[in-house]
């Protein structure tokens, strides 16, 4: 792979905002590949990917350079460098990667790898509760499935297209990809490419949606005709893939406490083709109580520590703290208690998250039940995905019954 210099700089730039401004690494990259209008499919994504890539082996990679925040351009220089050597990649003979200590690399790299905090890169903290959580083993297993890259999932907005046409009309756009199996409306891409730029994207036939994250709607198991509340909607993933499943008929209303999440998910919804959805902020706990008893179905897809989807957020290793995971499962809680009183009688309710940690999962649900608020449901299943087990990412789900 010969190395652009152009290219190499955007990348240090990136991670330069990434390490050390504190900013999102997906906001990064899209600011940063707005640079150069000149670059094509392929300098775009050698500049994500490998921003990615020095983002999701921060520890190990700080470890080899000897390189400490904040982060000097050389010491940023010093881990792209140690990204070349790791990956086989000549280095090219500029000054800032004058004297890159090849040898001395490659043998930190062995050492290092022996140590599994290091090897997947991830703080002490992390590693001390992964393992309380899962036990070694799986710990180990998990947290390697999850620092490897996500592929590219569409789900077929059935609204608009059945999967199979829409496979054959990607393939016209010179997108291939392959069905998989337990996953009704799911493709996944055999390469790895752009696909928000095709017609088919912006004819709204599909979106990108993990394949975890695509069973969550079905769960719920919603019918045409339905009031359906999404509490925690977001910029809508889940949302859009109710109405599919409700077929536009009923009552589908998105709600989150970020009317800007719910703008997106508005812009989403009209290229998606659906009609049958409505978006409350709540603003005040009038929004909820207007609510109470009135809906079929209630989704909390709460917000969580996203322990599950480190492989697209590599770096929520480095932002996620011990207290925010304290607090958020206060959040859950809060959740739980108030919004499953939006469910009426007979109705249902799906707690969701993205999170692998049962404290977060299944003890938030018998928490829930055990509780005032939850002694009226009955718990009827609950699905805990692993990444290392399914290949896509760390879901969590539990489908609670209220009684009549
Ligand atoms: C896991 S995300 C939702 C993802 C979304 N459902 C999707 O499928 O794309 C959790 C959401 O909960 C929202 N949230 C946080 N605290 C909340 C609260 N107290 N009430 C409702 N929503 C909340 C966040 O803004 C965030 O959008």
């Amino acid at each position: 792979m010969r190395l652009h210099r152009n290219l190499v700089f955007a990348v240090i730039d990136a991670l330069n905002l990434i390490f050390n401004e504190g900013e999102y690494a997906d906001k990064v990259i899209e600011k940063i590949l707005r640079y150069d209008k000149r670059w094509g499919a392929r300098d775009r994504g050698f500049i994500a990917e490998t921003t990615y890539d020095i983002v999701r082996w921060k520890r190990l990679y700080t470890e080899i350079a000897e390189a400490h925040e904040p982060y000097s351009r050389p010491h940023l220089f010093r881990l792209f460098g140690v990204w070349c050597v790791l990956r086989g990649i000549r280095i090219p003979d500029w000054k800032q990667l004058e004297g890159t200590p090849q040898r001395r690399i490659k043998g930190r790299f062995d050492e290092l790898s022996k140590i599994r905090k290091y090897r997947e890169s991830i703080p002490d903290w992390l590693d001390e509760l992964g393992e309380k959580a899962l036990g070694g083993s799986l710990w180990t297993r998990e947290i390697a499935a999850l620092n490897q890259q996500a592929e590219v999932i569409l789900r077929a907005n059935t609204l608009k297209i059945q999967k199979k046409q829409l496979q054959a009309l990607l393939s016209d756009e010179g997108i291939e990809t392959e069905t998989l199996k337990g996953y009704p409306d799911a493709l996944k891409l055999k390469e790895r490419k752009n696909v928000f730029t095709t017609k088919t994207f912006k004819d709204g036939l599909f979106e990108v949606q993990d394949a975890s994250s695509q069973l969550v709607a079905p769960f719920l198991e919603v019918q045409p005709g339905q009031r359906v509340v999404d509490a925690c909607a977001g910029a809508g993933g889940k949302t859009l893939h109710l109405a599919a499943q409700m077929e536009n008929k009923g009552q589908l209303i998105a709600m989150d406490i970020y009317e800007s999440k719910l703008k997106k998910l508005k812009v989403r919804a009209r290229r998606n083709g659906v009609h049958n959805m409505e978006t409350r902020v709540i603003e005040n706990t009038k929004v909820i109580k207007k609510l109470h008893s009135k809906a079929d179905r209630v989704l909390l897809d709460a917000p969580c520590s996203g322990l599950g989807v480190i492989r697209r957020n590599p770096d929520s290793k480095w932002k996620l703290q011990p207290e925010f995971l304290e607090r958020i499962k206060g959040v859950q809680r809060d959740i739980l208690r108030d919004y499953s009183k939006m469910v009426k009688p007979g109705g249902k309710l799906v707690y969701a998250t993205c999170s692998i940690l049962p404290e977060e999962n299944s003890e938030q649900v018998q928490h829930f039940l055990a509780s005032e608020a939850g002694h009226e449901f009955t718990f009827v299943k609950e699905q805990s995905i692993l990444s290392s087990q399914s290949g896509f990412d760390g879901f969590y789900m539990a489908l609670m019954e209220k009684s009549n």
